[in-house]
């Protein structure tokens, strides 16, 4: 009987996540398609737009870094059942996702434009390419295992859970932290950039280069001298131009 709720609790989370990282797309693109943008929402005076949503990008930060570190899931885990630990942080980032698209107030404050049609389009393939790298790392590193589903089903299963293996496919091999890389892609690529946009570019930006560093302590604790190397030999964001010696 748990196992079923278990599994249905994962399946709910991931169909909760997936329409919020679509609509993440939407907010950050301004697409017509939905209510509410990064520069489409209630006005608000300057200082208090700013204050609710620095708050709203350090509530993101703080949620997603504290939830993913493991001393937190040891604790986590003595309150929420072992096999829907991931399925949880799945849902509670994805609420805190729900809850800056509805609380954000743009600054239309324009930064830059970019009129020329072909900056333009180039723009607009990058903010494209970005998500897309975003989606596919997650199916490198193993999509249905980082959103919780692959933990339900093993449960259903009675089956182990599977041993976290280090791994490099694809993106991997080329730099440390593609899923951010494209993050990284899709959040400063745009033909207008407001300043609302702008806090959240910048605001996400800092988020991921600390979760890197408490990232990466928890992955040299996990795989030791393996990613000490992967560390030396790739970039972290962006390709390195040349191979240390040796
Ligand atoms: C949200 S994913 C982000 C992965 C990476 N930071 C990126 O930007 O592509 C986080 C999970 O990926 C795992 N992970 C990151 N790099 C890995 C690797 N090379 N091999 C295996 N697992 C990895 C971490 O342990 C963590 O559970």
């Amino acid at each position: 009987m748990a196992r079923g709720l278990y599994l249905l609790f994962g399946v709910v989370a991931y169909l909760v996540f997936f329409s919020t990282f679509l609509y993440l797309i939407a907010f950050v693109g301004n697409f017509p398609a939905v209510p509410r943008t990064v520069d489409r929402g209630p006005a608000s005076e300057l200082a208090p737009a700013l204050v609710v949503n620095a708050l709203l990008i350090m509530l993101f930060g703080l949620q997603h870094s504290i939830m993913a570190r493991q001393g937190f899931k040891r604790a986590w885990t003595r309150i929420v059942p072992k096999p829907i630990e991931r399925s949880t942080y799945v849902l509670v980032a994805s609420l805190v996702l729900i809850l800056l698209f509805a609380l954000w107030r743009p600054i239309t404050t324009n930064v830059w434009t970019v009129d020329n049609p072909v900056g333009a389009a180039v723009l607009w393939g990058l903010f494209g390419l970005g998500w897309l790298i975003v989606l596919l790392s997650t199916f490198l590193i193993s999509h249905f295992e980082l959103f919780g589903l692959k933990q339900v089903w093993l449960h259903l299963r009675d089956a182990a859970p599977a041993e976290p293996r280090f791994r490099q496919p694809f993106f991997y091999k080329m730099v440390r932290h593609p899923l951010y890389s494209g993050f990284f892609i899709a959040f400063w690529a745009t033909p207008v950039m407001s300043a609302g946009h702008l806090l959240l570019a910048v605001g996400m930006s800092i988020y991921m280069l600390i979760a890197i560093q408490y990232e990466e302590r928890d992955l040299v604790r996990l795989f030791g001298e393996d990613y000490e190397r992967y560390r030396r030999d790739v970039g972290m964001l962006a390709p390195a131009l040349k191979r240390r010696a040796g």
